[in-house]
């Protein structure tokens, strides 16, 4: 059986980053990932432009004024922000200007309204800045058009909206979303919105990792509920494998009568990665993988299981296959714990809970109720899971953990 973490550096080791690529509008990139260097041909800021309402003066006219000395300067233009300014300031000169209005040739210096008074065609400046270009915000000041701009591999999210933006980058190049199937299998599965019978268990799995899918930025294709039939798994199974970049399906991994999913991944031509992983929940992990990349994770049925394997193994891999650059794994916070937290040792334990920043201090609040990978209703408002490793069997409350913390909004 492998450790989480040899499961987790094998499971990064068998995904390679999509190639493929598509160009999609600004408006619609939030969530993707970019796959062009972006060097925009424009300066930024693009000219000369006041960071104050006020006057635009020649710093020498100016320098050393005061309330009792003031400077008085002749008002010859006025200038709104999104004017090209046809004036150029002489010496005793000054333009009325304003925020984000482009500096007149001339001008070298801005002086903010409240330090002036205006008398008609005039304004006495009441006080000098210590240097020229005082509030002047520069061109290429923050930018030089032909350097490098935006590197691939980076989600594009309102920060970097904003960037593509103001370089008129309307088009651009990411890389198209995992496709990941999803199907559940069990002949006591019954979708939502059917009368329960004795007996049978309603399909959640389906609807939380397509959750999931989706709040990683990639397409979920659900398929539905399979039954425990070999021939309805095959067909299915061999659909997916064609269909996804990678597989999710829950259930049938254990080592019960009707657990099939591993004899016929073989059969199809799967190459077994992984069979069990030393982690509770979720340790009867099957992963697979087919001669055309895609990647099969056959995820225990029972509903936490199935999650914390999305959380802690699946997660770092859609990372990966989506072209993120960087650090795929989960983080891990150090938290104080808020009750005393039991394990059986043997193997590297998750319980799940809420993070909580109390005064600036990670705090872990574990999860009411009982902690078994059937219970789903505990599960609720978790975004954090307590790591306890192997040989641990107990922390007391007051003392630090590490919590591994779930990013499922993007
Ligand atoms: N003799 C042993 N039995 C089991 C072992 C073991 O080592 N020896 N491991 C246990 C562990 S741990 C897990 S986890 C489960 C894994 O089971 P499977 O992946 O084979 O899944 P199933 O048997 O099909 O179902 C398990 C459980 O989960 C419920 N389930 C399944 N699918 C869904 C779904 N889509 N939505 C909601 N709930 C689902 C199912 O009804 C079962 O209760 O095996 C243990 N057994
Ligand atoms: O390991 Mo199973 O996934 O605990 O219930
Ligand atoms: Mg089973």
């Amino acid at each position: 059986m492998l450790s989480v973490n040899q499961a987790q550096t094998l499971i990064l080791d068998l995904v390679q980053p999509l190639k493929d690529t598509e160009i999609i509008s600004l408006d619609v990139a939030a969530g993707r990932i970019l796959a062009q260097p972006i060097i925009s041909q424009l300066d930024f800021p693009y000219w000369d432009n006041s960071a104050m309402d006020g006057y635009a003066v020649k710093f020498k006219d100016v320098q050393g004024c005061t309330q009792t000395q003031p400077a008085i300067l002749d008002i010859v233009a006025e200038i709104p922000a999104g004017q090209n300014p046809s004036i150029s300031i002489q010496s005793g000169q000054t333009a009325r200007i304003f925020t984000g209005a482009m500096l007149p040739a001339g001008a070298d210096t801005i002086i903010m309204q409240e330090n002036t008074q205006r008398e008609g065609n005039r304004v006495k400046i009441l006080s000098s800045p210590d240097q020229p270009k005082a509030y002047v915000r520069q061109r290429g000041d923050y930018y030089q058009a032909g350097n490098p701009l935006l590197k691939p591999g980076i989600a594009i999210n309102a920060p970097e909206i904003a960037v593509l933006a103001t370089a008129q980058c309307t088009q651009l190049t990411v890389y198209r979303r995992p496709k990941v199937v999803i199907f559940s299998t069990g002949d006591e599965l019954i979708p939502p919105n059917q009368p329960l019978q004795p007996g049978q268990i309603i399909d959640s799995n389906q609807y939380a990792l397509a959750a999931f899918v989706g709040s990683q930025g990639a397409i979920s294709i659900p398929l539905g509920i399979v039954k425990d039939n070999k021939e309805a798994l095959k067909k299915t199974i061999a659909q997916a494998i064609a269909t996804g970049d990678i597989v999710l399906s829950t259930g049938g991994v254990s080592v019960g009568e009707y657990d099939y999913i591993e004899e016929i991944l073989t059969e199809l031509g799967g190459n077994i990665q992984i069979r069990s992983v030393a982690v509770t929940p979720g340790k009867p992990l099957t992963v697979a993988t087919f001669s055309n990349g895609c990647l099969y994770f056959g995820i225990p049925g029972n509903p936490v299981s199935a999650l914390v394997s999305c959380w802690r193994f699946v997660q770092p891999a859609l990372k990966k296959l989506s072209g993120l650059e960087g650090n795929w794994h989960p983080i891990f916070i150090k938290a104080r714990s808020r009750h005393d937290l039991p394990s059986k040792g043997a193997r590297e334990t998750y319980l799940w809970g809420q993070l909580l920043l109390v005064n600036g201090v990670y705090e872990f609040e574990l999860a009411g109720g009982k902690h078994s990978s059937a219970n789903l209703i505990n599960l609720a408002q978790t975004n954090g899971l307590a790591v306890m490793p192997v040989g641990q069997t107990f922390l007391a409350a007051g003392e630090d953990v590490t919590v591994m913390q779930i990013d499922s909004l993007k």
